[in-house]
């Protein structure tokens, strides 16, 4: 059943590990087919993850298909595609750039031209809300705008794409800009020394300083 999107789905948690935005068994990627979701079961070691692995779950959770539960973030998952109409597939990660903004609990400002280029706005980020049932969604929902993309205050990041490609390659760019906005954010002014001070401190090394 659904073989061909066990595989895509597959291959996208597989991408999401050779850009290093998911580590062991964190994140995960789901696809909507109709009125159908495809999702990643929970902690698996993306090294042992199979296509036949995947859970088909309808929109209210109940599981269609599969042997194992389906990931903690279903609910979420479910609740974001009940209420986005062009939703087809979400991911979740905990890249680390983005979810350092995430952590601070600041928004991601729009710094460079790919941010702009790809999301066009600064990325929102949501209140606090725990894992494992509709709150992470529904934060979600109260913030999100025309990127789909969202960080999740102390928790990681949300991205809805009108497929998985597009969900894949905005995830992808969400951390490039965040990695290249929190390096041009480091980046103090840093005022030098007065003249008069810098004269003074090398003539007294000069004359004065040492035996
Ligand atoms: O953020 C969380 C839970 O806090 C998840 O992203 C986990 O990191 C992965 O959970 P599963 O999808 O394997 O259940």
């Amino acid at each position: 059943m659904y073989e061909k999107e066990k595989q895509l789905l597959y291959e996208a948690h597989l991408t999401l590990e050779k850009y290093g935005l998911v580590a062991y068994t964190s994140g995960n990627v789901s696809l909507r087919i109709d009125d159908k979701v495809l999702i990643k079961p929970s902690g698996v070691p993306y090294s042992s993850l199979k296509p036949s692995d995947m859970v088909l779950v309808d929109l209210g959770g109940k599981i269609l298909d599969g042997n194992m539960k389906p990931s903690v973030d279903t609910a979420t998952h479910l609740y974001l595609y009940r209420n986005i109409e062009w939703a087809k597939s979400i991911i979740h990660t905990h890249s680390t750039f983005a979810t350092v903004f995430a952590v601070r609990e600041k928004p991601l400002p729009v710094l460079c031209t790919a941010h702009a280029d790809v999301f066009g706005e600064e990325i929102p980020i949501t209140e606090y809300a725990p894992v494992g049932s509709e709150a992470i969604g529904k934060a979600v929902l109260k913030v999100m705008g025309k990127s789909g993309t969202v960080l999740l205050r102390k928790h990681g990041v949300i991205v809805v794409g009108t497929s998985i490609e597009d969900a894949l390659k905005k995830a992808i760019f969400l951390e490039e800009v965040a990695k290249m906005s929190y390096f041009a954010l480091a980046k103090q002014q840093v005022t030098p020394l007065d003249i008069d001070e810098i004269n003074k401190l090398h003539q007294q090394y000069h004359t004065k300083y040492g035996q």
